[in-house]
């Protein structure tokens, strides 16, 4: 049988790393790291929104995805960002996948600059060399997808991520790898609602997960979120954490699209409204 769609996107990743590793060898990556100014506190970011206003979200920069195709033409991650900022997000997240997602390294970079919101690397990890290249770029956050690495690979990316200071969101979407993320140190869970196998989301996966992760860690419910009611629902089921892109980038007022669903979501408004 064919793999999945995860596994032919890390398939791909894995090539992408070789050949980058080849361009831009792994010294020059560790010295841009280095240069780089202290992360700007992504977990920190996201707590402070949820004890201000009840909810802290991470608005997602994504152009296009495997499941709904071009997601928005007019497309400048600069502008993006301030009006998620203006719009009450806690942090950004910024695809920057291109085969698949129509990102780019330097999407990253123009939206993380636009703003002083904390930002995460989205893309498919697969190779300590990109967690390096993620904080040559800037990035405050990295994701692991546990359904794609081996627990070895969890622990060895994520302890060169806190090594730089950064956050790590580590995704789950079933019981067997949330067990296996709460191996791992990070506090931020990410519960996914889309089974990243067969590019379907259920909000019933966030329900049924969250009893399952222990109160010293951060339920981030990531996908599939479309309105205010969904916020509500989630809130019930124990998320105050959210994840969300597709619905937010649709909008062509994106700044009032936040607004409206975090405030209609339950959000109560802090200082900056
Ligand atoms: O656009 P949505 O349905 O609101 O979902 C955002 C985010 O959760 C989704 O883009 C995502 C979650 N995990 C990922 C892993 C890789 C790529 C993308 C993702």
């Amino acid at each position: 049988m064919a793999g999945t769609i995860l596994d032919r996107i890390c398939d791909e990743k894995r090539r992408q790393v070789a050949e980058n590793k080849s361009r831009r060898p792994i010294q020059e990556l560790l010295k841009r790291a280095q240069d780089q100014a202290p992360p700007r506190g992504f977990a920190a970011a996201l707590t402070h929104k949820v004890e201000t206003t009840g909810i802290g979200l991470i608005a997602e920069i994504k152009k296009a995805s495997p499941s709904a195709g071009l997601i928005r033409a007019d497309f400048k991650p600069s502008q993006l960002a301030r009006a998620y900022a203006h719009g009450g997000a806690a942090c950004l997240s910024v695809l920057t996948d291109q085969r698949f997602f129509q990102g780019s390294d330097a999407d990253l970079g123009e939206a993380r600059s636009a703003c002083d919101l904390p930002v995460i690397r989205k893309d498919f990890m697969v190779d300590p060399y990109q967690v390096v290249e993620a904080r040559a770029l800037g990035a405050d956050c990295i994701l692991l997808i546990v359904g794609a690495l081996d627990d070895v690979e969890l622990a060895n990316m994520e302890s060169i991520a806190l090594g730089y200071g950064m956050d790590v969101l580590i995704e789950v979407h079933d019981e067997a790898e949330l067990e296996r993320a709460l191996k791992l140190k990070s506090p931020l869970i990410g519960i996914n609602n889309r089974d990243l196998k067969i590019m379907k989301t259920d909000l019933a996966t966030t329900e049924r997960l969250a009893p399952l992760v222990p109160g010293d860690r951060h339920i981030v419910c990531e996908s599939g979120i479309d309105s205010p009611v969904d916020i509500k629902r989630m809130v019930a089921a124990g998320a105050k954490r959210f994840l969300i892109g597709e619905t937010l980038m649709k909008r062509p007022d994106v700044e009032m699209a936040t607004r409206v669903l975090l405030v209609g979501g339950g959000a109560t408004l802090d200082a900056k409204g």
